[in-house]
């Protein structure tokens, strides 16, 4: 018996990535009888029949669950945005960073296409400006820099996928196809051909499949862009912005919003510069999202 982690399920076959290579799987009949949903990322057991077909024998409980996508076992999201072309939005990755740590699942902030910032901010009429990594690495989040055209950055980040399940979230255009193809290389798998991700029918299936990718296993989550925010009540969301946290019980009312309420300290701290102003202006816009949704329940 050997254990493995499952990729997709597909025209009644479970494909399964373990020892290194992917299985093709059949269930077990009490399994079949259930009507059992497995699910990406699910780990499994599995008894080989053959060089590359198995039997599925078990699964171990889950440790979390993300729906829409539904994969199980995520460890980390990597939200992807363009340093430039696309501009980077920042009320998406926002939301996006809220919806992540909503679901237990770790954020890992990455901004592509380095190069191009670079050629276009050190050209000789273009204004120094810093670039918003710092804001979200001071609040402490993890960010990479990363070019899939020179390959910077791309190392550092192949140590964070290791042996752990990730999913891809983040507009089109901002190079998340072209990022896993960076870190993919020089990694071949011995069988199989889900190593590589296909363009065809991407965003038209609901599909999910996670693929073998340095040395983890990740998963292209177009679904997971949606533009809701979780359900919850107002005073939850200051919660899911985390350099509120030192400030929020310093307001003069227990109960601020941080909105219009006066002395408040989030507001004063976003004055003086100590919170970031994009961050604020999308939490209250965001609030306002909150409220809405309340009054719908
Ligand atoms: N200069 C530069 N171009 C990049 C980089 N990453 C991606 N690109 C280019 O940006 C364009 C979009 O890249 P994709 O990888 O297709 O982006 P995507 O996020 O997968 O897009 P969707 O499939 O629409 O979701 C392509 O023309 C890439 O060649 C980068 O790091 N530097
Ligand atoms: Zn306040």
């Amino acid at each position: 018996m050997i254990e493995g982690v499952l990729l997709k399920g597909y025209g009644g076959f479970y494909y399964v990535y373990a020892e290194d290579r992917v299985w093709e799987c059949s269930l077990r009949g009490r399994f079949r009888i259930k009507d059992q949903d497995f699910l990406p990322g699910d780990r499994v057991r599995i008894l080989p029949e053959s060089n590359t077909k198995a039997r599925i024998e078990g699964a171990e409980p889950r440790l979390n669950f993300l729906s829409r996508p539904s994969i199980a076992n995520v460890d980390q999201a990597l939200l992807v945005f363009a340093m430039t072309s696309p501009k980077p939005d920042l009320n998406l990755l926002d939301r996006l960073l809220i919806q992540v740590t909503y679901s237990g699942i770790e954020p890992i902030i990455v901004f592509t296409k380095l190069d191009n910032y670079n050629a276009e901010t050190l050209s000789p009429d273009s204004k120094p400006q810093p670039f918003v990594s710092d804001i979200y690495r001071r609040i402490g989040y993890t960010v990479f820099e990363v070019s899939n055209k020179t390959g910077t950055g791309i190392a550092e980040l192949r140590n964070r996928l290791e042996e752990k399940i990730s999913v891809l979230a983040g507009p089109s255009g901002v190079g998340k196809s072209s990022l896993f193809n960076a870190l993919s290389e020089g990694k071949q798998l011995k069988t199989g051909e889900i190593s590589q991700k296909s363009q065809r029918g991407r965003h038209t299936t609901r599909h999910v499949e996670l693929m073998v990718c340095a040395g983890g296993l990740v998963a292209d989550t177009p679904g997971f862009s949606s533009l809701f925010l979780p359900k919850m009540k107002r005073e939850d969301l200051a919660g899911y912005f985390p350099e509120f946290e030192e400030y929020r019980h310093k307001c003069r009312f227990s109960s601020c919003l941080h909105d219009k309420e006066p002395d408040c300290s989030i507001k004063a701290a976003q004055e003086n510069g100590e919170i970031s102003r994009t961050r604020y202006e999308h939490y209250r816009d965001f609030l306002q999202e909150v409220i809405a949704a309340e009054r719908r329940y």
